[in-house]
């Protein structure tokens, strides 16, 4: 890896402001997803150094939180210019550790910088309230303190922006960190380290505990007092168990969770837009987002239309390594997501699904997949209830507006949800009846740092970025006072 600065390349986990091996020394090995290749030994960490990270982090509270949020903002501030002047370490890094194309990698940099220098801002916005008094001698006010030690567990697919969505924020508040990255992508976390450090944020206020034994670090995230809140993004299921594990110690949880986005195509759509916005929003990634598309619905009037544009768009699409020039598509992260793309697949056209495009392993082999449409595609199978993760994009048919609404919110998920239509009337009905937490209208790409991003249903709890992100790591204190007569 040939980077402008190899000091961003550390292999080791950062506790307390010093890079560290496991207590036994172990490591585990990240690995290309393109090739296979292996790129580092990353240190292994456990129960124990994990409880150091906590303690690290808990030790240093009182003196972070008690900085003015100017001065907080100013060290956040510091931090976010030094990741975009390393824009380019960072996004190969990435690229290498993750899969996804350079120029998508670089996006995901200016993306997750994007949160640090709003964070920097909104810091100094943390305000409180005085209410309209009920008793002549007393005054009411709130205040926002921070909550305390926060946990974050973030996933393989977004290695860097997963990070600072949750890290900014929680710095911002006066929070301290404990982050557990993926074990696929730990090496873009150690990087971020790096420029803390030179940034200025003091030892032990953001800690990066790395290793390949989830449920152990996650164990001890979840049961240790210290830990007043639990941010994370990854699967339902892990989710789920996360916040049982929580229940014990009672703690504050912000979920980013699964999704089943539908993109919904009316016949009255510029279906040129809708095309385009399909390929941003469903193979965004290689496909491998929270918010992909995962079904598309369209209108009997545009259905054999709409598919055979799609078709011909991604058909024009390059797959390839990340670093090897001009390709859109990348590996998928590990062979059991391929596997999870070819069980859909092939669950689909066993039902009666037509492949129009794509439908096999591609030539690359390894873990890159064709990229995928199908057509005739019915509620019967998995891809109608499962995120497929991956560049399946599968078209259903629908007759009228009130069976595309149905259609939609036939899942347990709830987090993101596009629709396509010029009919204003439409447009805010559909809007409002759609069971999501954000919803792209005329559009496929919706996240940004000034928005909240979240889900509804089994999708989550919680919202991050935007003005609403910095209150999930801040408890809001009523103060009473009395006596004002005497
Ligand atoms: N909402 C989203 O953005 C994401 C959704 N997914 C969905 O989940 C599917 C599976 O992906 P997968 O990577 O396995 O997702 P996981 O939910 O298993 O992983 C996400 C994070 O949770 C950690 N983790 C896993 N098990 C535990 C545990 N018992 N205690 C604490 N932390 C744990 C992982 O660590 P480690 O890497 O060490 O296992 C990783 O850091 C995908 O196909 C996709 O459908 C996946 C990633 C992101
Ligand atoms: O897949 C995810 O969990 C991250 C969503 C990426 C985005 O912010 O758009």
């Amino acid at each position: 890896m040939k980077l402008n600065d190899p000091t961003l390349f550390q292999t080791r986990a950062y506790i307390d402001g010093a890079w560290v091996d496991g207590d036994d020394n172990a490591t585990f090995a990240v690995t290309n997803p393109a090739d296979g290749e292996a790129l580092a030994q990353v240190a292994a960490l456990g129960v124990a150094e994990t409880r150091r990270a906590i303690e690290a982090a808990e030790a240093t509270l009182p003196a972070w939180r008690a900085q003015t949020a100017k001065a907080r903002s100013a060290i956040l501030r510091r931090w976010f210019d030094l990741i975009m002047q390393n824009q380019e370490d960072l996004a190969l890094i990435l690229s290498l550790e993750q899969g996804k194309p350079l120029p998508e990698s670089r996006g995901e940099i200016a993306y997750g910088a994007s949160f640090i220098e709003w964070f920097a801002e909104e810091a100094k916005r943390a305000y409180g309230d005085v209410i309209p008094s009920t008793a002549a001698d007393k005054r009411l006010v709130t205040i926002k303190q921070p909550i305390g030690v926060v946990a974050a567990i973030t996933p393989w697919n977004f290695p860097n922006a997963m990070i600072t969505r949750k890290v900014g924020p929680a710095l911002a508040a006066g929070c301290t960190v404990v982050v557990k990255p993926a074990a696929e992508t730990p090496l873009s976390a150690l990087a971020l380290a790096v420029l803390a450090e030179r940034a200025g944020v003091p030892k032990g206020v953001y800690n990066v505990v790395t290793g390949n034994r989830a449920s152990e670090i996650g164990g001890e995230l979840t049961r240790h007092p210290a830990v007043r809140k639990l941010s994370f993004t990854g699967s339902t299921r892990i989710g789920k168990l996360l916040m049982e594990q929580c229940a014990g110690t009672v703690k504050k949880l912000g979920l980013e969770l699964g999704g089943n986005a539908p993109f919904i195509v009316f016949d009255d759509a510029d279906l040129d837009a809708a095309v385009q916005g399909a390929l941003a929003s469903k193979f965004r990634n290689t496909g491998q987002t929270c918010v992909c598309a995962n079904r598309l619905l369209v209108q009997d009037g545009v259905y054999d239309a709409f598919a055979e544009k799609l078709a011909a768009a991604v058909r024009q699409m390059q797959v390839g390594a990340a670093t090897s020039g001009n390709v859109q598509q990348g590996p998928l992260i590990n062979d059991k997501a391929v596997a999870k793309v070819a069980e859909h697949v092939a669950d689909a056209v066993s039902k009666g699904a037509q492949v129009i495009t794509g439908g096999e392993p591609h030539p690359l082999g390894g873990n890159f997949y064709q990229p995928t449409v199908l057509a005739d595609v019915t509620e019967d199978m998995l891809v109608a209830r499962e995120e497929t993760f991956g560049p399946l994009a599968p078209l259903f048919r629908f007759k009228d507006e009130a069976e595309a609404i149905r259609l939609a919110n036939a899942t347990e998920f709830g987090l993101a949800a596009y629709f396509y239509s010029r009919d204003i009337g439409r447009i805010w009905r559909v809007a409002e009846a759609i069971e999501a937490g954000m919803v792209g209208i005329n559009e496929g790409i919706i996240s940004t740092e000034v928005a909240p991003f979240g889900g509804i249903k089994e999708s989550g709890l919680g919202r991050e970025g935007s003005k609403y992100g910095l209150d999930d790591f801040m408890e809001i204190k009523y103060l009473c006072f009395g006596g004002l007569n005497s």
